[in-house]
């Protein structure tokens, strides 16, 4: 399957490691968006997520806004967060419309019991409204470092469900990764995925300079494991929890640990909401890299 749908230069080996990168914004961050705008590559992926507390209206003024700048939305569908079928028709229906969306990333959510009649991401793939709607590209989690429901053994028979479905309804499948502070838990799942023979291109997702507090916050909430040795080999100390930090250290360890065998990847930066610090730090690493 050729994966040049996915980007231009997909099938192209990178020249850096934030060659090719994607972005993210919650529904909120309008404004975030605009301001850094002038710092993001032109056609660059932008996925706008679906958290608690955004409106649907929310959600597709985004989607529109990354558009009308120039730059390619990728829209997240939190399967457990979907009220009704009706009501991820009418999405999908209005992202398409107004935005010209191609691209979803499907993700359960972390909602305990679902809220409507979905509760992972497969039963959104079977219900056929994504290529009704003319969405060419589907995205679904990746987990290095595990999942708190799932054992290994059951994520990667999730993953090939899914990535099996996709191509049945016509669509060209992309990994996302949850965020990872450790290299050794990205890299080590990334060589597990491709012996498993699953070549699928890989979004591997880092997080964006962020206040240390932050970055902790956000890995308890999300369950990514945040050691005292972990953290010091990203470049934090846990005995000091002033001031921000970058993922220098990370995306420089990666582009030493993988090779040919881990097959194609670009990076997805979450900037926790600071998109114009995560893409000052992208342009800045582009220039030093190139
Ligand atoms: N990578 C990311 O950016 C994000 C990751 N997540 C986490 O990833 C989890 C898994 O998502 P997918 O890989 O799409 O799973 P999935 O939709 O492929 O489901 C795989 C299996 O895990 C179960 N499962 C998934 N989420 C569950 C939950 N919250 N509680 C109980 N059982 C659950 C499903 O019922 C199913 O049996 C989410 O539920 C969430 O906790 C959430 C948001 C963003
Ligand atoms: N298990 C899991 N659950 C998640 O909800 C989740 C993950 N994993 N992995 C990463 C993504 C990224 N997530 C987020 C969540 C909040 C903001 C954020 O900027 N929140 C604002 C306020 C809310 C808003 O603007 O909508 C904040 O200031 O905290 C960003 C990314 C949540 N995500």
């Amino acid at each position: 399957m050729s994966y040049e749908k996915i980007h231009p230069r997909w099938e192209l080996p990178r020249l850096n490691m934030v060659d090719g990168y994607s972005l993210e914004m919650t529904a909120k961050e309008i404004e975030g968006l605009r301001e850094a705008a002038h710092l993001i590559r032109p056609a660059t992926q932008v996925a706008v997520t679906f958290l608690p507390g955004e409106t649907l209206e929310q959600r597709i003024e985004a989607a529109v806004l990354v558009r009308e700048l120039g730059f390619e939305p990728i829209v997240h569908l939190s399967a457990r967060r979907i009220e009704s079928q009706e009501q991820l028709d009418w999405y999908l229906g209005e992202i398409t419309s107004k935005a010209q969306v191609k691209r979803v990333f499907i993700i359960a959510g972390d909602p305990p019991e679902p809220e409507g009649p979905y509760s992972d991401s497969l039963q959104i793939i079977e219900t056929g409204l994504l290529e009704k709607h003319g969405i060419e590209i589907v995205g679904v989690g990746g987990h290095p470092e595990g999942h708190p429901n799932n054992t290994p053994a059951e994520l990667w028979v999730w993953m090939e469900k899914k990535l099996a479905a996709i191509r049945a309804h016509g669509m060209v499948p992309l990994v996302l990764t949850q965020f990872a502070f450790d290299d050794d838990a990205i890299v080590n799942w990334l060589a597990e995925m491709r012996q498993r023979g699953i070549d699928v291109p890989v979004r591997l997702g880092v997080p964006g300079p962020a206040g240390i507090k932050r970055l902790l916050g956000f890995a308890k909430r999300c369950g990514v494991g945040a050691s005292a040795s972990v953290m010091k080999k990203y470049g934090i100390s846990l005995t000091n929890l002033i001031g921000s930090a970058g993922p220098d250290k990370l995306v420089n360890s990666l582009d030493k640990k993988l090779g040919a065998e881990h097959g194609r990847v670009r990076l997805h930066l979450y900037p926790f909401g600071a998109l114009t610090a995560s893409a000052e730090w992208i342009n800045e690493y582009h220039a030093k890299h190139s």
